[in-house]
This record gives structure tokens, sequence and C-alpha cells, in this order.
């Protein structure tokens, strides 16, 4: 099929429930001229992708957008440009990403892994079944803040805390512990605030972050409503019959927006997330900004404004606590990956240098 059987106003009209906006177009123009037709990936797996187009699902190959390093890899959210004549059909490329939502795969290997690409709203979401714990908000909204996307925090299972003043209490400390960030208190079982998730979520893309338990499944399925737009309902392309798929992870929703389910994530590392971390705790970089030396470690030195906002109570000791062990967990990771990078740039430098000598022998007439 030709990029012609597209003329780029209906392009525009079926793409915009994806997120397709005059920017995408534009970036998208120069493979649109070599016949490439664009979608938003779907899911990604061994060497294949799912590419949801104007035309329903393709299903394409990722060799050419599968590069040596991780976060370059293809993934959930970002925008495709497909060869789609030919078998097997190529990804060939992806625009540039607007955001990127990475986490380390260990702390053993520290390589970075992308969950998903191209995501306004990232919403975390944390059962009120269980005890809060601050310290795993903290490092999910670090990694949040860290991708470009506006963090929120969805306190789900309301239901089972009924006192309006122990709902009051929990809804405070996770305010306390998020600055510049909205939480939000939901129950899919009632349908309470639901609502107001539903309009959040009806603007742009958004991803459903949290612990296995979380309720993200049950909230995506709440905010799907009866009305559910399964990418795999779309119109099959390939004529090889529907594929079955254990995962969904981009969903377009009935209200509009979209979605992306990722699976309960037992650890988030941070990767290179300094600025993050920052964001995290913008209170305790507020104090310091205040502080009377500029590089300061808040250890013992005078004229601490970290210190004396501790002393004060204004700042919980835990707090501080958790803001050292992210960044230095941070420190670790960037350590390694940095390592790991050197070492890789000396490999590409000697493979380039050993071209080089073989280019200036060619050119000499020489054998190699
Ligand atoms: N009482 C109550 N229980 C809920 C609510 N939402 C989810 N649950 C229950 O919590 C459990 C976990 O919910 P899931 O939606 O499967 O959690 P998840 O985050 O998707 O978990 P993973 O798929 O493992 O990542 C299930 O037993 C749900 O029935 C709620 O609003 N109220
Ligand atoms: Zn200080």
């Amino acid at each position: 099929m030709s990029f012609s059987a597209f003329p780029q106003a209906s392009l525009s009209h079926t793409l915009a429930p994806l997120g397709w906006d005059d920017a995408w177009a534009a970036e998208f123009t120069p493979y649109a001229e070599q016949g490439l037709v664009p979608g938003r990936v779907v899911r990604v797996d061994r060497g294949q992708c799912d590419v949801l187009t104007a035309d329903g699902i393709v299903r394409a190959d990722t060799a050419f957008v599968t590069p040596h390093d991780p976060l370059r890899v293809i993934c959930t959210g970002d925008w495709a440009a497909v060869e789609t004549a030919g078998n097997p059909r190529y990804v060939k490329a992806y625009l540039p990403r607007r955001t990127a939502f990475v986490r380390s795969t260990s702390s053993q290997r520290s390589e970075g892994q992308i969950l998903a690409a191209n995501v306004d709203h990232a919403i975390i979401a944390v059962s009120l079944a269980v005890e809060l714990d601050l310290g795993r908000i903290e490092r999910f909204l670090a990694l949040a803040w860290e991708s470009g996307a506006q963090p929120l925090i969805v306190l789900t299972k309301a239901d089972l805390v009924p006192d309006p003043v122990t709902l009051g209490h929990l809804v405070q400390d996770v305010e306390t512990t998020a600055p510049g960030v909205q939480v939000l208190t939901v129950s899919s079982h009632t349908g309470e605030g639901t609502d107001v998730l539903g309009a959040i979520v009806a603007d742009g893309t958004s991803v459903l972050l949290g612990v296995s338990g979380a309720g993200k499944s049950t909230l995506a399925n709440a905010l799907l409503g009866t009305d559910v737009m399964e990418v795999q309902a779309t119109r099959d392309v390939d004529g090889k019959g529907r594929h079955t798929t254990t995962t969904r992870n981009l969903l377009v929703l009935p209200g509009g927006g979209v979605l992306i389910d990722t699976p309960g994530l037992r650890g988030v590392g941070l990767f290179d997330a300094e600025a993050g971390v920052g964001q995290v705790f913008s209170e305790i970089e507020d104090y310091a900004a205040q502080c009377r030396f500029h590089d300061c470690a808040h250890e013992a030195e005078p004229g601490c404004a970290v210190l004396a906002a501790l002393e004060s109570g204004d700042l919980p000791e835990r707090r501080l606590e958790s803001y050292r062990k992210l960044l230095r967990e941070n420190q670790r990771i960037v350590a390694k990956t940095d390592a790991r990078l050197r070492s890789e740039i000396r490999r590409d430098w000697r493979l380039k240098s050993a071209e080089g000598r073989a280019n200036y022998s060619a050119k000499r007439g020489n054998r190699v």
C-alpha cells in the first residue's frame, strides 16, 4: 500500500486520537516522502512490534530500530515510520521522543531500559489497602519527573479507608512527599474519583505505573468503561488473522486520550535521574539554595539552611534521608554507566581507527 492512499488531512483525522499532531506530522514529512507510513507503537516483542496506523494494526520487524544502545531501542508509545510494502514489513525509523520513561534493569548491570515514550502524564498508582511506602513513592516520582512527563499520584482502593479523617491524613502525607504533584483518591469499586482521573487522561498520553497489586489493571478497566476500544479489536490489515497477545500495552480510551499500561514493577531502579530526584525533593533544594556555602553538604556546616529546617521540624528527617539515599543510588548508577559508555567509546574508536587504516591502505592500492 502506498502512502498516497492516505491524504494528509484524513491521516491527521485518523491518527489524532492516538496523539498525532501538526508537529509530529511536520517531523514525519521526510519519511512520508519516502512512502513510509506513520503509526504509534502499541507493543514490542522479540524483534517485532505492533504499530497502530491509520489503516489498523501492522505487525513489523524492528531490525532497523534495535540499536546496541538499549535506550534507543524502539518502544511502546514511539511514532514509527513503517515500510508497509514487502514482507516482512519494517519499521525504518521512529520520530525523536518528546519524553521517555527509563529505569535501570538491575543494579548489577546498570543498563537503562526504556518503558514508554511520548508520555504526558505519569500516573503513579498507590494502594491504600497497604501501609504507605513513601520512599517507594519518591522513587517512582524521581523516574516520572526525569521522563519529562507530569507525574500524578492516584491513591487507589479508597473504599477501604471509609474514615474521612484517616483518608485526609494519608493524602496529606503523600502530598508533603510530592511537592508540585496532584494527589487523587479513587476507587474502582465505587467509581469515586474515576471521573476526575478520566478528565486528566483524556488529554494526551498517560502511563500507569505502580507495584503489582496497586490496582492498575482495575483502574485501566474503569477508565475504559464498557466501551472497550482495545487495540486488538482493530481491523486486521495483515490478512493473516489476528494474533493473540497476552499483554495489552497501548489503549485508546473511549473518552479520549491514550493509556499505556505497564506490568507491575517490583523494583524501579533509578537511571541517571539526578534532575528527577531534585524535583521530588524540591523543598530541600530550595533550603539548600539558602545555605551559607554554595557547596554545602548539609552535614555540619555553619549557616546550613537544610539542617536548620530539620532542627525546626519543617523538614522531616525521613525526607532528608530518602533524598540522600536516592542521590547516592543515582550516583552509583551514573558512575557505572559512564564506565560502560567509556569502554564502548573506546571500542568504537578502535573500530574506526581500524577502518581508517583499511581505507588508507585501500587508497594506496595495498591489500588490507
Ligand atoms: N477494594 C478495592 N479493591 C480493589 C480496587 N481496585 C483494585 N482492587 C483489588 O486489588 C487487587 C489488585 O488489583 P489489580 O488491578 O490487579 O492490580 P495491578 O496493579 O494491575 O497488579 P499487576 O497486574 O500485578 O501489576 C485485585 O484483587 C482488585 O480486585 C478498589 O478500588 N477497591
Ligand atoms: Zn546546607
